[in-house]
């Protein structure tokens, strides 16, 4: 039998991805059946997971030098942040495949929007160590780490484009930060498409409340990319959903009813929001995930989805996105969604 997500504790193993054992300060990686770009980002003493796969040590945040640890274990193929009041992030950088669960970027194109391999190729490539990420500034803490993907020479037999595409990622206190980029290296324009696919940890998918969707339109994935009108008031879960929504707003509210946290997302240049839960018919075909591994994981993607962006030579295009826990009014179970929306915390 399958186990649950839920990778709480130091003798849990989970299905998702079913090579990975989790305990309380590190990831056991067993088989090589796993990829880069899996970013966990976790929280302890005791606390509970920020985002499944990406499990944040999310104390409360302190004013104190970052004192931080990278550490590249096993070669080069896993990095680890951390800081003193707890946040750490872990990123695996092993191919072929990606792991379920964790951050995959995804990279030209999304889901099945194009001809390429669903989500793209760079989740399932080898990522190295960007020692030059101008014009950002060089990392300066330990708390960074800044990963580099340059295309092959089979990539371009796959999608004929050059490029490099870099993330930054940061973790502060109770706050995980990408920064996507990407350099056309190519003498011509090209397009593409580009999502950061977050697996968010749960507590019960059927408490679970989206807000900051109402009233946009999306294309639902379930109905030959159909466009409709979000007509709820905030977006909950009974059954699978599939949904890209269009011209989204930079916050998005994940408000976990049962563990009385709300995660915030903040998102710049990419205006998509992507929505996913497989929910218990779908979740069984899927190989790599329990049966009841639905009932603890949400996907909330970034992306710049509907319309690809369009890169003439030497450009690059540029991206943000931040989660975080929003605390105090939420946990007394009294939303104020303003709060989350509007930043009026
Ligand atoms: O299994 P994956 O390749 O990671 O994709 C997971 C899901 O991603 C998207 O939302 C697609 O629209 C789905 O059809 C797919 O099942």
């Amino acid at each position: 039998m399958r186990n649950r997500l839920s990778p709480s504790s130091s003798s849990s193993s989970s299905s998702l991805p079913t090579e990975t054992k989790f305990s309380e300060n590190q990831t056991e990686t067993s088989s090589n059946n796993s990829s880069f770009i899996f970013l966990e980002w976790k929280r302890g003493k005791g606390g509970n997971p920020l985002v499944r796969g990406i499990r944040s040590r999310l104390l409360r945040p302190k004013s104190m030098p970052l004192n931080t640890l990278v550490n590249a274990r096993d070669g080069s193929s896993r990095v680890v942040l951390s800081e003193p009041s707890g946040s750490y992030a872990e990123a695996q950088m092993k191919p072929p495949k990606a792991i379920r669960g964790g951050l995959p970027i995804c990279f030209p194109q999304f889901g099945n929007f194009g001809a390429l391999e669903r989500h793209g190729f760079a989740r399932n490539r080898f990522w190295s160590f960007d020692n030059d990420p101008s014009p950002l500034p060089p990392a300066n803490q330990q708390s960074t780490v800044d990963l580099v993907l340059k295309s092959t020479e089979d990539d371009l037999k796959i999608w004929p484009h050059s490029f490099e595409l870099r993330v930054r990622i940061s973790i502060s206190p109770g706050k995980l930060t990408i920064i996507p980029r990407v350099r056309n290296t190519d003498p011509k324009a090209f397009s593409f498409m580009f999502a950061l696919r977050n697996y968010l940890y749960v507590s019960d998918i059927s408490e679970v409340r989206v807000e900051g969707l109402e009233t946009l339109d999306y294309l639902d994935n379930l109905v030959r990319r159909e466009r409709f009108t979000e007509q709820a008031d905030a977006i909950t879960f009974d059954g699978e959903i599939d949904r890209v929504y269009l011209n989204t707003p930079t916050k998005i509210a994940i408000i976990d009813h049962e563990r009385k946290r709300t995660i915030e997302l903040r998102k710049e240049g990419m205006p998509n929001a992507v929505v996913w839960n497989p929910w218990d018919k779908k979740a069984k075909s899927i190989t790599d995930m329990g049966d009841e591994d639905y009932t603890t994981m949400l996907c909330v993607d970034s992306g710049a989805i509907e319309t690809p962006i369009l890169l003439k030579p030497c450009e690059e295009w540029r991206g943000r996105q931040e989660l975080s826990i929003v605390s105090s009014s939420y946990c007394s179970g009294q939303l104020d969604p303003r709060k989350v929306l509007y930043g009026d915390h």
